[in-house]
């Protein structure tokens, strides 16, 4: 099976994380956290500031790395590195997605995540205050 190698961006401010609805293509609808596929001689650093900007018009600052997830869907398994990230410029413009929330811990579970996501957020529950 291939792999698909992604970054995503877990934007944390004033207790609520940044989480984006997709536009379009086979998860249309689903919740994710922006990001995409790293491409041929980027780090994940490189490609996470680099989908930032083409999917949100936003230059953000990448800090830790959060947690990877791997997860095998039925054509492809993910490999999903997710880093901890900061503004630094711009507001998050929506440019590919079809919404956006900021969601608190109680609410963390209020959308429809795409399956691979459900780990990381739980983990993030116990992150988040
Ligand atoms: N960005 C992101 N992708 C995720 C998450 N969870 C998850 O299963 N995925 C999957 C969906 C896609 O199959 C893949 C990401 O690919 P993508 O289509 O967003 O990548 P890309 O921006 O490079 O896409 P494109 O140019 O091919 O449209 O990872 C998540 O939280 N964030």
């Amino acid at each position: 099976m291939k792999t698909l190698h992604v970054t995503a961006a877990i934007i944390i401010e004033e207790g609520k994380v940044f989480a984006t609805q997709r536009g379009y293509g086979e998860f249309k609808d689903g919740w994710e956290f922006p990001g995409g596929k790293i491409e041929d001689g980027e780090t994940p650093e490189e490609a996470l500031r680099r989908e930032i900007m083409e999917e949100l018009d936003t230059k953000v600052m990448v800090g830790e790395l959060f947690d990877t997830v791997e997860y095998d869907y039925p054509k492809f398994h993910l490999s999903m590195q997710c880093y901890l990230c900061q503004v630094k410029e711009g507001d998050l413009r929506l440019k590919e997605h079809e919404n956006a929330k900021w969601l608190d811990r109680e609410h963390l579970f209020d959308v429809d995540w795409l399956p691979a996501d459900i780990g990381i957020i739980s983990h993030l529950e116990k992150k988040l205050s």
